[in-house]
């Protein structure tokens, strides 16, 4: 019998339906993992809770490496990348819903992408979707939270998490971070530092320095140094040595040392942030300061603005950990999420609209409902869009991002 191939399909399988994702209530917390296995779990909940911790999202990048699944429309963070039935900002605020409840869970985004993320999280208080004229990196938008959050509550310890990448192994997950709280209470900057698998190159790496020794994080070393994305030779070096972790780009603070590193490091992104946060909830001056204000700030990542600087002086700690993560940067990585079969590529979607012969090692996206056929072309990727097709490999699937580069000044704009 030939499968039935539905041509109808007008909505991408990729885009979770809209306030349908479930809601984290006191003890059930949906968890999704990269093996897209979707399990529900008892958490402790209020056990779990940690008093005066704040979490803030920032969703920010259209992870067009990604494209043409990803679209401006719908970035990375938007998208349920692993048809797993929740997106990736979903996933993220469900796994730390428990640490820190609702009220305390704060996001970052643009102006074009509020309305899609109040869609998916109708939990999120409106007033914590914190947004931002444009975008200006990650130091501006972390900032923005810290300031506005310290304002309300001057103990708070923040927590900054991407809103697109993927964890599987939760309850590490969880307690790294409550470790990574403790640290901070002690007045330290801290990153999460996780194993690295191989010699990437897109990620940036951490030196461990000493045992903190402390009780309540027996796991806490001194950060040594940061190494922003070294080319493969070095990163295969710092393998080797067993002294690195990947940086993850997960950041536990006080919001009063985030601001004072920042009055230290970059004054004028200090002082504009916190001009911005002192009328933030009078409507009128907020948008009058983000109008004058914003487009001024200092566009700088907060590894370079203040964690660098920081770990210098000796107040960066890291807590290395063991839970599995990635920032599904581009479609090899996801490849590397789905089960391989001997000379067959993977799948991400209905297996049965593709069809292989001799094709090992690639991945295969039928999006549009078409039949995909392929002969002999190993590690090949093809995202086959009702309205774009892309062909290239894994070895080049980071270069994608000049790929719609070079569709937008062909005039396809509609498509990115
Ligand atoms: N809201 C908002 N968020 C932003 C902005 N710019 C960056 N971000 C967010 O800040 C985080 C890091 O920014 P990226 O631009 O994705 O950083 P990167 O080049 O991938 O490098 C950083 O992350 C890696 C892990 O993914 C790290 O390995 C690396 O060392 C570094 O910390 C992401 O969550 C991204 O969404 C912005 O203008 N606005």
């Amino acid at each position: 019998m030939s499968p039935s191939i539905g041509r109808e399909r007008a909505r991408s399988p990729f885009l979770p339906r809209r306030s349908t994702a479930p809601q984290a209530g006191p003890t059930q917390v949906l968890i999704t993992s990269p093996s897209r296995e979707v399990t529900t779990h008892s958490f402790p909940f209020p056990d779990r809770e940690i008093p005066g911790f704040y979490v803030v999202i920032p969703a920010g990048g259209a992870g067009t490496r990604l494209w043409p699944l990803s679209r401006e429309n719908h970035p990375k963070f938007l998208l349920d990348v692993n048809l797993c039935g929740n997106s990736l900002l979903q996933s993220t605020w469900e796994r730390l819903l428990p640490l820190a409840g609702p009220s305390r869970m704060t996001v970052v985004a643009g102006p074009a992408h509020s309305e899609g993320i109040l869609g998916q999280l109708p939990n999120l208080d409106s007033s914590n979707l914190f947004t931002e004229p444009g975008p200006k990196d990650s130091m501006a938008a972390i900032g923005l939270a810290a300031a506005i959050l310290l304002r309300r509550d001057p103990e708070a310890v923040i927590g900054s998490f991407a809103a697109d990448h993927m964890i599987s192994g939760e309850d590490a997950f969880l307690g790294a971070v409550t470790e990574a709280v403790e640290v901070a209470k002690e007045g330290y900057l801290v990153t999460i530092g996780i194993a690295p698998s191989h010699p990437a190159t897109g990620f940036g790496y951490i030196r461990l320095g000493d045992k903190l020794g402390l009780k309540s994080a027996p796991h806490s070393r001194l950060v040594s140094s940061f190494k922003e994305k070294p080319d493969a030779h070095t990163a295969a070096k710092y393998l080797a040595t067993g002294q690195y972790r990947w940086n993850a780009g997960m950041f536990v603070t006080k919001a009063s040392l985030l601001m004072e590193l920042m009055k230290e490091n970059c004054p004028d992104l200090y002082e504009g942030l916190m001009n911005i946060s002192a009328v933030w909830d009078d409507e009128a001056a907020r948008k009058t300061a983000l109008e004058e204000v914003w487009p001024t700030l200092e566009k700088i990542p907060i590894d370079n603005a203040v964690a660098e600087p920081a770990a210098a002086q000796g107040k960066v700690a890291v807590i290395p950990s063991t839970f599995g993560w990635d920032d599904v940067g581009d479609f090899s990585s996801l490849a590397e999420m789905l089960p391989a079969e001997s000379n067959k590529p993977r799948v991400l979607g209905d297996q049965r609209l593709v069809v292989s012969e001799q094709t090992a090692g690639g991945i295969v996206v039928p999006v549009s409902g078409r039949l995909i056929t392929c002969l002999g072309v190993d590690d090949i990727v093809i995202v086959d869009a009702p309205d774009a097709l892309m062909v290239t490999t894994r070895a080049r699937s980071q270069e994608v991002k000049s790929l719609v580069k070079k569709c937008r000044e062909a005039g396809w704009k509609n498509l990115l």
